[in-house]
């Protein structure tokens, strides 16, 4: 009923005012998994059913990982922020499907939403499963991990709040590993600057399954904003 209600008033809205999920065809499901991001900035409990522990992962890509941590870990509620447009729309529908209430997508550049529409000490995790590593010497700098990101993060999540990073480019994990020791508000949870294991329950992502395909190694880096 209440879902009926919420598709009538989406097609009462002026064309001026069309919801993100309206201009990219998601209109069905957008309403129960999309955020619209206001002018101002969000309070990230409002926007779930049940107040727990909030994880923010940015960059999930086609999502599949990510809905299955939503699946199995309904004590937790999870928001995703990606910027491309086919794996926010799979994954709206996928939570749809499963009538996931514990999870939120928002389709934007992370850096523009973390600084502009997250208040401070708002999540409690942070993750990241292989961000673009940008190989080339030139590129170096669109590497999300650096110094400023990590003063960004250690802001907008809790005190004692953790941040997991993976990847399988030896050259960014080394850097993302000497960006943390240096920082002055993360620790790391193996108390040295070493990688940590592997979490056992974490779900395979799509990228993941492609190293191990193509036999690459894969570092984990799990570190506690000290703040
Ligand atoms: C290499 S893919 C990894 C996808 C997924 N995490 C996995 O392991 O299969 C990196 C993802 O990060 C997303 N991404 C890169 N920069 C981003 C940003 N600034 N904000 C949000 N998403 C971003 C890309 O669109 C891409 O889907």
């Amino acid at each position: 009923m209440i879902n009926q209600i919420r598709k009538i008033k989406s097609f009462v809205r002026r064309p001026g005012r069309l919801t993100l999920g309206q201009k990219m065809g998601l209109t069905k499901f957008w309403e129960d998994h999309g955020i619209d991001l206001p002018k101002g900035k969000i309070n990230l409990n409002t926007l779930f059913v049940k107040q727990q522990k909030i994880v923010l992962e940015v960059g999930f890509g086609n999502g599949d990982s990510l809905l299955k941590m939503a699946i199995n870990t309904p004590d937790r509620n999870f928001l995703g922020i990606e910027v491309y447009e086919a794996g926010v729309g799979q994954l709206i529908n996928k939570a749809h499907k499963y009538q996931l209430n514990n999870l939120k997508i928002i389709k934007e550049d992370a850096v523009k939403v973390l600084t502009n529409h997250i208040e401070d000490s708002s999540f409690n995790l942070f993750q990241m499963f292989f961000p673009d590593p940008w190989h080339k010497k030139r590129h170096f700098k669109r590497r999300l991990v650096q110094t400023d990101f990590l003063n960004l993060l250690s802001h907008k999540m809790i005190k004692s709040g953790k941040i997991h990073i993976v990847t399988d480019s030896k050259h960014y994990a080394i850097h993302m590993m000497t960006v943390l020791e240096r920082h002055p508000n993360f620790k790391n949870t193996q108390n040295a600057p070493i990688y940590s294991p592997r979490p056992e329950h974490q779900p395979i992502t799509k990228f993941e399954q492609r190293s191990h395909r193509l036999g690459h190694d894969v570092w984990n880096l799990i570190f506690t904003n000290e703040k």
